[in-house]
């Protein structure tokens, strides 16, 4: 039986801000249920008060239990797919938080053994790592045995509709002059999900489809000038490529750290500087190498009348799902800048393993 309640991306937004809290989540589907209590804003007397016997296991990803030597016991198809992990005496509230955090993994030697166990609803535990992932918090969750009074409550739906790119509207558009194009104008979205996604228009429309740059936020990059990564030159040099060009838009895509926000990539970063690189970084903390959503892009430049389109980007991802979702990119344009002795490696990871033509 399908839940007569239509979806509702408000329920998803409460879960969000209750994991924000340390307050319980209750997922619900088909009459399956799963009540979240997350390690990373969790504490030890919540718990004890939630789950009183101390039998809630322990959800975390088959990425996490690769790097906690768990993968061989329950394989999960994905790095971010779920893994259950057996409740014991000695699985108290900081030994969930090492298994949750990476940071701990040289300081805390883990105990064990571990043992994965079959979990009863695989497909609601995958949803529930994917909240994790929205709401920015380690994918590591107690599964308490009973849904709180007053926790949040929600539907796979729910969050099907909190990230539903259809429900993207223009809120508003003004000028603004940057540097190097001061005929700017911004248009500003309002999201199902809160995030505030704009669109830069540079120049005037002159017949040729315009040349678009899809930006994905980053904090450290975009305004501290981190030489870590490229999208700080990436910005700017898109917007000069797209005035040379005549005219074009840029989007400034709300998807800090490739989408799991800006606290899991500085987690991310962590792990760099202990010699992991960017994808084996995300992995070991649990989530997709790259969980950013294009379809939102796609939804933009419809909104905004550009269905053809040339792209600047060296990912061929963000080409193929413009291209499924509606719009023609008659061209890809490579955006490559050079590179810094911090960002070296970076850049090579980029080209020889998320498939960027570098
Ligand atoms: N998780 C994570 N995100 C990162 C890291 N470095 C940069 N990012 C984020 O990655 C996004 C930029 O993506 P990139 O993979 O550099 O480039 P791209 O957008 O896929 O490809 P291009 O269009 O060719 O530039 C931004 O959201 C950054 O915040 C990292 O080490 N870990
Ligand atoms: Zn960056």
């Amino acid at each position: 039986m399908n839940d007569p309640r239509p979806s509702d991306p408000r329920a998803a937004a409460r879960a969000v801000d209750a994991l924000h809290r340390g307050w319980p989540v209750t997922l619900h589907d088909d009459g399956a249920t799963l009540t979240l209590f997350a390690v990373e804003t969790g504490d030890a007397a919540a718990l004890a008060t939630l789950d009183p016997a101390g039998t809630a296991p322990l959800l975390i990803s088959a990425g996490r239990a690769a790097t906690l030597r768990l993968a061989n016991q329950r394989a999960a198809a994905t790095p971010d797919g779920p893994v259950l992990i057996e409740r014991t005496d000695w699985l108290d509230f900081p030994a969930a938080t090492a298994i949750a955090d990476p940071q701990f993994d040289l300081r805390t030697p883990l105990k064990g053994p571990f043992r994965a166990v079959e979990g009863a609803h695989p497909a609601l535990m995958a949803q529930a790592l994917r909240l994790a992932r929205i709401a920015g918090v380690l994918p590591a969750f107690f599964l308490l045995p009973a849904p709180a009074e007053d926790g949040a409550i929600l539907t796979p739906a729910d969050i099907d509709a909190h990230e539903d790119a259809d429900r993207l509207t223009i809120a508003v558009r003004a000028r603004l002059p940057v540097d190097g194009a001061e005929d700017a104008e911004i248009v500003a979205f309002r999201s199902p999900e809160a995030s505030e996604h704009v669109a830069l228009l540079i120049g005037e429309p002159n017949g040729n489809p315009p040349l678009v740059r899809l930006h994905s936020e980053c904090l450290t990059g975009d305004v501290l000038g981190s030489l870590k990564c490229d999208c700080g030159p990436q910005l700017r040099a898109a917007i000069a490529e797209i005035k040379k060009a005549g005219w074009g838009v840029l989007l400034y895509l709300r998807q800090e750290g490739r989408a799991i926000g800006l606290i899991n990539k500085l987690r991310a970063y962590a792990l760099q500087d202990q010699g992991y690189d960017t994808v084996d970084a995300n992995t070991r903390l649990g989530f997709a190498v790259d969980a950013r959503d294009f379809r939102i892009a796609a939804r933009m430049l419809t909104l905004l009348g550009q269905k053809r389109i040339r792209l600047l980007t060296n990912n061929p991802a963000k080409v193929a799902v413009l291209r499924d979702n509606g719009i023609d990119v008659i061209e890809r344009v490579a955006h490559k800048l050079p590179p810094n002795p911090h960002n070296e490696r970076y850049l090579a990871t980029k080209r020889d393993r998320t498939g960027h033509q570098l």
